[in-house]
């Protein structure tokens, strides 16, 4: 029962730690890396109050140093999945009962947690699970998970107070209710701030959900748990199982009460999602509601008015920050003729100048990919273009899975403006560069808006007003978030709301107001004070 309406304003953004040496936060967190590193962890699914292991057990390596074992998950099967679907049934009507303000401070809390007792631990599980430097893992697994928390409660404590107009004599009000039934979070491997959103966002809204992450994010997604249970999430409303896809697929997909997936990784995984959904419609209670954040193609468009150092920048950090494994990446740069060789030369210079290694030395500003499928997948991009006659190896090509998946960021020149670099998602360290005759703008446009079949994100590099005018645009459709003078990656909370459409998925805005629409089915309610009792119009009464 709620007493009162609180009020959640809107929080500010976590603050960045810097992690210079002899900080107190870089002592914590090589302790906490060190301890993760003496351990041997034994990974559990969490089903209902249950922690289950099974005879399946899977190793986890970091990709940069794979002889460590950093400890084994408990592979789980179909019946693990009919498991956490039941366990998400039983625990609904509970949650959905409970007030908004006692599950707002259950994530609240665990931000707070993450803030503060564990964010040591969960940077050091990003940093060896999937292979990110210090300063990657502490703007995702830290920063950005702790916003995505805040700022949710913010945004669905505004929801909840949209209320309709009532005429004379009646009320009117509507109530923002859960789903019917369960809501599936299956998350991709590149982000812990994305895995830990997909599935809290929608319990958040009074949801409950099986939740399946990447295989290889299993490491830190499993500690995001336990921060969540230790912060007062009651037992079943978030179900965590390491499953195949194809095996979620099969069963969650066909259950009557299936009521929404919440989906970020690939373009094709999504699609095969959304024809079984399809082809299942007839089985369901209710239309379920289907949001997939997938795949790009990122694109920085230099203009000829650009400032050199701006554009190279962009480049390098926009292309190889977290080895390239960022959905925004920039990975085609469409360079004018007149700047071509003077950033052709920075971009050499500054591949040059990367270190890369493992991330325990803080110096590294490149590490792994992170296994060896994206290995081989990468490397196969690299050689064909070692082979073609149509694009050439400007910088980088190195590639070696001797101690670790390492990719030397590498940089491709493609002489044909629709070479397979500049048409198809990588996900690695590639960077494909395209050089137009510079007073061809306007062609250029074109060409960057039909190139690939993803619109996620973008960059205009240029000093010349009319030139940002026109990109921005002729280039609407071409991203769902695009920056001016900048690179395209590092969407911030509260800030940017991040996601594209097109091939890159149905645009809801993770950590946005409109991402929560997607997880409430509103009822409205009209109570007549007075109600009428004669069902005839005042017209039809005789003089
Ligand atoms: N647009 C965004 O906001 C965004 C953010 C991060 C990553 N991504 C995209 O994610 C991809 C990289 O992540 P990834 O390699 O983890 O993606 P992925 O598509 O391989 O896997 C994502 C999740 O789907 C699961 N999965 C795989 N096949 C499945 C199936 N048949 N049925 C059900 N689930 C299945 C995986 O196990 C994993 O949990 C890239 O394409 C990247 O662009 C997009
Ligand atoms: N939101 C992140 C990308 C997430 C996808 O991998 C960014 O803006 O760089």
């Amino acid at each position: 029962m709620s007493l009162g309406t609180f009020h959640y304003p809107m929080p500010a953004n976590e603050p960045v730690l810097q992690y210079a040496p002899g900080s107190k936060e870089r002592e914590l967190l090589k302790k906490a890396i060190a301890e993760l590193k003496a351990q041997t962890a034994d990974i559990p699914m969490y089903i209902g109050s249950k922690e289950v292991k099974t005879n399946k057990k899977i190793a986890l390596h970091p990709p940069h140093e794979i002889k460590h074992t950093l400890g084994y998950f408990h592979m789980g099967d179909e019946k693990h999945v009919q498991q956490a679907i039941d366990a998400a049934l039983a625990a609904k009507n509970d949650w959905a009962a409970m007030p908004w303000e006692d599950r707002a401070g259950i994530f609240l809390k665990a931000a707070d947690l993450l803030a503060t007792k564990y964010r040591p631990y969960i940077n050091a599980a990003t940093m060896l699970g999937q292979s990110k430097n210090v300063f990657q893992a502490e703007i995702d697994s830290a920063c950005e998970l702790i916003d995505f928390l805040r700022f949710n409660v913010h945004y669905l404590s505004e929801i909840y107070k949209q209320q309709p107009n009532s005429a004379p004599g009646m009320h009117n009000r509507m109530e923002y209710r859960p789903l019917e039934g369960f809501v599936v979070a299956v998350t991709p491997f590149n982000f812990t701030a994305i895995s830990g959103n997909l599935p809290t966002s929608a319990a958040m809204c009074g949801n409950v959900v099986v939740w399946k992450p990447a295989n290889t994010q299993v490491f830190a997604a499993q500690m995001f748990m336990q921060i969540l249970l230790e912060a007062g999430l009651p037992h079943g409303v978030i179900n965590l199982i390491y499953v195949d896809g194809p095996v979620l697929g099969k069963i969650c997909f066909n259950h009557r009460d299936f009521a929404g997936v919440h989906f970020t990784g690939s373009t094709g995984v999504f699609n095969t999602m959304w024809e079984t959904i399809g082809k299942n419609m007839a089985n369901y209670k209710s239309y379920p509601r289907i949001v997939g954040e997938t795949g790009g193609k990122d694109f920085v468009l230099v203009h000829k008015s650009a400032d050199v150092d701006v554009a190279v920048t962009a480049l390098l950090r926009g292309a190889f920050e977290y080895q390239g494994q960022k959905c925004s990446a920039a990975s085609r740069a469409y360079i004018p003729s007149n700047l071509a060789e003077k950033i052709k030369k920075k971009l050499i210079a500054g591949v040059n100048s990367f270190k890369m290694g493992s991330v325990e030395d803080f110096s590294n500003f490149i590490n792994a990919v992170i296994d060896e499928r994206s290995f081989d997948k990468i490397k196969a991009y690299i050689d064909g273009a070692k082979r073609s006659k149509k694009a050439s190896i400007l910088v980088g090509g190195e590639c070696s899975k001797k101690e670790g998946y390492f990719i030397q960021p590498t940089i491709i020149l493609a002489e044909d403006p629709k070479y397979v670099t500049l048409c198809e998602e990588i996900f690695g360290p590639v960077l494909t560069l395209y050089v137009y005759p510079a007073n061809e703008f306007e062609e250029v446009l074109e060409l960057v808006d039909t190139t690939s079949p993803y619109a996620l994100t973008g960059s205009i590099i240029a000093k010349d007003r009319s030139a940002i005018v026109l990109a921005t645009e002729r280039l609407r459709n071409a991203a769902g978030n695009f920056y001016i003078n900048d690179k395209p990656t590092g969407a911030v909370v509260g800030q940017q709301p991040f996601g594209g459409a097109r091939a890159s998925g149905t645009n809801d805005k993770a950590g946005s107001i409109l991402n929560l629409y997607r997880w409430l089915s509103a009822r409205t309610i009209k109570e007549t004070f007075n109600p009428p009792v004669d069902y005839g119009y005042p017209f039809m009464q005789e003089p």
